[in-house]
């Protein structure tokens, strides 16, 4: 990392907004009976990204994928799919979701599951769709309700690529599977979002493995936003500082502490750039998995909205909804 004098605080170095946002939320809220599970959510992730959703049990993860699928209905505020409504049939087209449940018919072989793909998506890749079922030598045959958990997921994954979505919404979706087939599912998400131009978002708390796909991040606790922004620009706004303690430093002053950090992992204190570092001592970059480590035992932090995550007026996406509307 670079040393004194070049790292300023949140709001500098972070690139323009750049993009058409896959994904945009303003003022987003859901409230169950025992209370709000989301809160006042604003964001958008520009398209081509892949995202990790991170948070907490309970933090509201779930709840925002819902809302993205039309699964779930906004309390308050809104969220658009590709500029359009999440239960609309240009959203929908666009947009394949995977949860941990996987919805298929038990009694259908995985033919006729993929065949099912084929018919309701228009831009359906039956090659992919196959590749995904050979690799991992499932008989075509074979009738769902056979199938051990994994190999579930895998026909899961193969009709969710097969969808060509635009948008691929991954709610902890690799939770059954062994070590080695999560490997080679993520290799296949990466190839297949990078050629593709594919926008993921995914949930997980498998935070080594985020590391390895993800070049954008949303961090939400309590059912707010705590972070979002791209990997890089997030990272490079924070710092580890190998102070000791987390008490009052003159190293540690024009930042924000978030966490002093230790254990298994760097010893030091995480802070968010407030400023020049005029430190001497060591100051690295947190790794992805530090800064996420840091969030997640500091749910309490002040948000951190990168500028490519920030989102216009309410009433920007009412005025391009109404102009969407005459235009029709
Ligand atoms: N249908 C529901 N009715 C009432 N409360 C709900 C419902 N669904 C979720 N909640 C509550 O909303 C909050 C957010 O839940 P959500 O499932 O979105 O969290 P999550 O971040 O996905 O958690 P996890 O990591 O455990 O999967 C929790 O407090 C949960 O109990």
């Amino acid at each position: 990392m670079d040393h004194a004098g070049t790292h300023h605080g949140s709001g500098t170095g972070f690139g323009p907004p750049v993009g058409e946002p896959a994904i945009e939320a303003q003022g987003l809220g859901k409230k169950y009976r025992r209370g709000w599970a989301l809160r006042d959510v604003s964001f958008r992730l520009p398209a081509g990204r892949v995202c990790g959703l991170v948070g907490p049990n309970g933090a509201g993860k779930s709840t925002l994928m819902g809302l993205a699928n039309n699964m779930i209905r906004p309390t308050t505020g809104a969220l658009r799919v590709f500029g359009a409504a999440p239960g609309s049939t240009q959203a929908v087209l666009r947009t394949a979701f995977l949860t941990q449940e996987k919805p298929l018919f038990r009694r259908f072989t995985v033919a006729e599951t993929l065949r099912l793909g084929h018919e309701f998506n228009p831009h359906w890749d039956q090659e992919v769709a196959e590749g995904i079922v050979h690799a991992g030598q499932v008989p075509m045959g074979a009738r769902i309700g056979t199938l051990s958990g994994g190999q579930r997921t895998r026909v899961a994954f193969a009709l969710a690529f097969g969808k060509r979505p635009d948008l691929l919404v991954l709610d902890e979706p690799m939770s059954d599977l062994d070590p080695l087939v999560r490997r080679e599912l993520m290799t296949t998400l990466t190839r297949e979002a990078a050629q593709h131009g594919t926008t993921v978002l995914v949930s997980s708390h498998m935070l080594a493995e985020l590391q390895h796909i993800c070049d954008y991040l949303l961090v939400i606790a309590n059912g707010g936003l705590r972070l979002a922004g791209e990997v890089n620009e997030l990272r490079a706004a924070h710092a580890l500082l190998d102070v000791a303690g987390s008490g009052p430093s003159p190293a540690v002053a024009p930042h924000h502490v978030i966490e002093a950090q230790g254990g298994e992992g760097r010893p030091g204190v995480l802070v968010r750039l407030g400023g020049p570092v005029e430190y001497g001592g060591r100051v690295e970059p947190p790794t992805l998995e530090e800064l996420l480590l840091g969030y997640l035992r500091s749910p309490d932090a002040p948000p951190l909205i990168a500028p490519s995550a920030r989102v216009g007026d309410i009433h920007d996406i009412i005025t391009r909804d109404r102009q969407k509307a005459v235009t029709a």
